[in-house]
C-alpha cells in the first residue's frame, strides 16, 4: 500500500523585498532561497506529522538563475520518500513575476513560463512522539 504522505505538496509565494538585495544588480544571496525552503518544509511536516520538524540536511542544492529584489517567487516542496522519522523533499524556487525597471520604477510583469532559480533535495526529521503512522 502506498504511503499517503508520499506526494504531499506545499507551495508558498513570496514577494522578495528590496531590503534583501545583497549583491550588484539587486541580487539576493543564495541563502535566501534556503530560508524559503525551510518555511515550506515546515508546512510539509505540519501536514504529514503534525509537527514543524527539523531540517537535517541537503543532498543537492543548485542555483540555476539569480533571484532579484522585486521578484515574486513560488517555492514548492514535495514529499518523495517517507522513512521512519525522516522525509525526503524535492524543493524548487521559481521566479513567477519580475520588475521591469527599464519601463518605470514600479513596472513589473508575470513570467510565463516561470524561471526555475533554485532546486534542492532535502531531508527533514520529525520527533518520534509526533510521527504520524498510516492507519
Ligand atoms: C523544517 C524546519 N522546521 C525548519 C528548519 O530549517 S530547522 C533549522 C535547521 N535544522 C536544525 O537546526 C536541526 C539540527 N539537527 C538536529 O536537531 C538533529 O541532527 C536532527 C533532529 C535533524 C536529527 O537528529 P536525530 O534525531 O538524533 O537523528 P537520528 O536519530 O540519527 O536519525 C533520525 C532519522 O533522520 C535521518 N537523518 C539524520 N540525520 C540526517 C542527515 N543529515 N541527512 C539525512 N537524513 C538524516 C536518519 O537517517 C533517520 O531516518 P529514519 O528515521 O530512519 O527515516
Amino acid at each position: 500500500m502506498t504511503d499517503a504522505r508520499l506526494g504531499v505538496t506545499v507551495t508558498h509565494r513570496r514577494y522578495v523585498p528590496y531590503s534583501h538585495a545583497h549583491y550588484a544588480g539587486n541580487l539576493v544571496d543564495g541563502a535566501y532561497a534556503l530560508g524559503l525552503f525551510g518555511d515550506v518544509a515546515t508546512e510539509v511536516c505540519i501536514h504529514t506529522d503534525g509537527d514543524e520538524g527539523l531540517f537535517a540536511g541537503y543532498a543537492d542544492v543548485r542555483f540555476h538563475a539569480p533571484i532579484h529584489a522585486g521578484d515574486v517567487v513560488q517555492v514548492t516542496a514535495r514529499v518523495t520518500r517517507v522513512g521512519t522519522r525522516s522525509r525526503t523533499l524535492e524543493l524548487e524556487c521559481a521566479v513567477v513575476c519580475r520588475g521591469r525597471p527599464d519601463r518605470s520604477a514600479s513596472a513589473a510583469e508575470v513570467l510565463d513560463p516561470p524561471i526555475v532559480a533554485v532546486t534542492a533535495t532535502g531531508t527533514v526529521v520529525v520527533p518520534a512522539a509526533s510521527v504520524s503512522r498510516e492507519e
